[in-house]
């Protein structure tokens, strides 16, 4: 039997998510889920074309929640002799990794130099790497990573204001993250609308649990809301986004809360969790909100306000608008999130037909304003989609 199948694997602190591409059939055959990892509560849920099933895999860590998703697909008639190779999404790449690339001991270590720059993810990232080779030491691996697609950032963009001895010394600049994201809905849009390759300007706004936006410009990422960390920019579901940089040291003082503390506060009970009092998740929000829900009201009105004021900020680096993409959870599916994040740039001629909003946008173009210069649209973001094309093009030329 040929090896025609691509495991991606986005594995995060608590969970591992997966997807399996046919790459002779452009096909997504399984994808699926396991959360809640070292905890007696932790699930695999499995879909594939004929529905979704959970099991429980009680107190699994990231290798045996790996276990199980390679047996399950086994059993599924996906077993290890047709994986060609797997993808893994590494959210920090720094200044080491322009693009995508095979993983080897060497490549490994360089990545592994990196984690300090982000803490709460890339250990994760690793553990998805180290588990797979534990199991399958022969399968070749390819890294990609969130913020490849913002090497092209110039250094006005990416430059803090502070000492330039911590860039030197310590890698401290703006990074960006979601470039996976970023890269595939705005040449979607590029290819859609058929603007010139090599001149357009396209603002893509990825709206999920993490939100970022990110000015495009010919193909090439020249500014983006997140920095360091992917705790700057833009209002999120858990994350403040930007705050004073002084709030630590005003928090710590005012409150029994330690660096670490208000660091966790900043990154998992802020944003629209922190304003609301009530929930992280948009639906939940949006339903709370049109019930008169007064702090959810300005959860989202903040969210929305902040979107368009960085989308704006974002213009300086473009210099013009031919698009802006929604996407994510939340800019694939919130109607009210577009509505009011666009009514906040009708001085920019962006006007939405509130028909085609209300519908997601679900024609072939996706496009959801009245006019199509400048257009607004909803395009699907497929991240493992993105990372299974880098990682036959990998390892197809090995
Ligand atoms: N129909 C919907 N209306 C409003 N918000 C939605 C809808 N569907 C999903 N979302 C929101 O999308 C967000 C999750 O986005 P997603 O891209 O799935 O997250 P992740 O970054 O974890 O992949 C949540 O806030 C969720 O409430
Ligand atoms: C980098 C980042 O914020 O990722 P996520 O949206 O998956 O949390
Ligand atoms: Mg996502």
């Amino acid at each position: 039997m040929t090896a025609s199948l691509i495991l991606v694997i986005n594995s995060g602190s608590s969970s591992l998510k997966f997807s399996v591409f046919d790459s002779t059939q452009q096909t997504e055959p399984v994808s699926g889920l396991a959360e809640r990892l070292d905890t007696p509560d932790a699930t695999l849920k499995v879909s594939t074309q004929v529905g979704t099933r959970q099991t429980a895999i009680p107190d699994a860590d990231h290798q045996q929640a790996l276990r199980a998703v390679t047996d399950m697909l086994a059993a599924e008639g996906f077993g290890p002799d047709r994986l060609l190779a797997a993808g893994h999404r590494v959210v920090h790449g720094g200044e080491t990794f322009s693009s995508s690339v095979q993983v080897t001991a060497d490549i490994l270590a360089q990545i592994e130099a990196l984690n300090h720059l982000a803490p709460l993810h890339n250990p994760a990232n690793m553990e998805g790497i180290r588990a797979l080779s534990t199991l399958f030491p022969d399968l070749p691996q390819v890294a990609v990573f969130d913020t490849a697609f913002h090497q092209s950032v110039p250094p006005a963009a990416y430059t803090y204001a502070v000492p330039h001895a911590l860039y030197r010394d310590h890698g401290v600049r703006r990074y960006g993250f979601h470039g996976s994201s970023h890269r595939y809905v705005s040449s979607e849009a590029v290819r859609l609308l058929q603007l010139d390759p090599a001149d357009h300007r396209v603002i893509t706004a990825h709206l999920g649990n993490g939100c970022s936006a990110c000015a495009v410009k010919n193909g090439q990422s020249l500014d983006t809301t997140m920095g360091l960390t992917p705790l700057e920019g833009l209002v999120m579901g858990t994350r403040s986004g930007d705050v004073d940089p002084s709030l630590h040291q005003f928090i710590s003082e005012r409150t029994n809360l330690d660096l670490d503390g208000v660091t966790a506060m900043l990154n998992r009970e802020s944003g629209l969790l922190g304003i609301s009092e009530l929930s992280n998740d948009m639906r939940t929000l949006i339903e709370a909100a049109e019930e008169g829900h007064a702090q959810a009201e300005l959860a989202i009105e903040v969210f929305c306000y902040r979107l368009a004021k960085a989308i704006a900020g974002l213009l300086t680096a473009t210099g013009g608008l031919d698009a802006l993409v929604f996407t994510g959870g939340i800019g694939e599916n919130a109607t009210p999130i577009r509505e009011r994040t666009v009514y906040h740039l009708g001085w920019l001629g962006l006007n939405l037909d509130v028909t085609a909003n209300l519908t997601h946008g679900r024609d072939q173009m996706g496009i959801i304003s009245t006019t199509h210069e400048p257009a607004v649209m909803v395009i699907p973001t497929r991240e493992e989609w993105m990372i299974a094309q880098d990682t036959l093009t990998l390892v197809s030329a090995h």
